[in-house]
């Protein structure tokens, strides 16, 4: 957890879901995240800010805000982020402005960060769904990331290390999906997806259709 992170109050009860998705790296979840979205229109996804340098094809204001350590300092001086941390060397982080904005509007945003920050977010917003993401076995996770390969040796067996801490943080969640085959993972996220919608919605203001066709109060 980050100490120095700057602890908001809890946040109001916004009509839009936050749902918050973490896993060690390479488990799949920037890919089962972005085929979510292509499913479900009502989703968005909020770009975090990072220290890290980009990757092949990533581009600024599309996988991440990439922005240098003054920028980033600045950035948590001035409060403006929802949470940071510190992972695998990098810093990298939610901003406020972006989430709490369609929250408000009602928009459901996801959120792909890592357990600290998720863990974070669900001291301030506890109505945030978090669920984690698990590779089949350790020897597929290393395999997924070699066959990315956008990492060096190197920081792939650093991210190998720190899957170990990380996956020990699974049980924090309310959610485990179990990423082996992609089209069974997929639908178990989107079905996590509808159910918690389902369910917020009848905790708020707004009444699922079906509430009115069955005539339930
Ligand atoms: N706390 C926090 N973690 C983040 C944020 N954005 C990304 N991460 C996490 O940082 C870690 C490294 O991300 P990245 O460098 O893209 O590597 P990848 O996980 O291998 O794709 C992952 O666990 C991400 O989920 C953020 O805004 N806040
Ligand atoms: N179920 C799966 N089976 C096989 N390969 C997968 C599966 N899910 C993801 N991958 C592949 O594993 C690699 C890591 O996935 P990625 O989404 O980048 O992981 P993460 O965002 O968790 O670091 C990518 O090359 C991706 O295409």
């Amino acid at each position: 957890m980050n100490p120095s992170s700057n602890p908001a109050a809890a946040l109001p009860d916004y009509p839009g879901n936050l749902y918050v998705v973490s896993a060690p790296s390479g488990a799949g979840k920037s890919s089962l995240v972005k085929a979510l979205l292509e499913l479900d229109a009502r989703l968005m996804v909020s770009v975090s800010h990072t220290t890290r340098a980009p990757r092949g094809q990533e581009q600024h204001g599309r996988e991440y805000w990439f922005v240098g350590q003054d920028e980033f300092q600045a950035m948590i001086d001035r409060g403006d982020f929802f949470e940071w941390a510190q992972v695998h060397g990098n810093r990298y982080g939610t901003s406020r402005a972006a989430i709490e904005r369609r929250l408000q509007a009602g928009e459901d945003v996801v959120l792909e960060i890592d357990f600290q920050g998720a863990l974070q977010i669900k001291q301030i917003f506890p109505a945030a769904v978090l669920i984690f993401i698990l590779p089949p076995s350790w020897e597929e996770l290393l395999q997924r990331l070699r066959r990315r390969g956008e990492d060096t040796p190197e920081v792939i067996e650093q991210r190998m290390i720190n899957a170990r801490h990380e996956v020990a943080q699974a049980r924090h969640f309310d959610y485990i999906v179990v990423n082996a085959l992609f089209d069974t993972a997929l639908f178990d996220l989107k079905t996590i997806v509808h159910a918690q919608r389902l369910k917020y919605s009848t905790q708020r203001r707004s009444r699922p259709a079906v509430f009115d066709a069955l005539q339930l109060s």
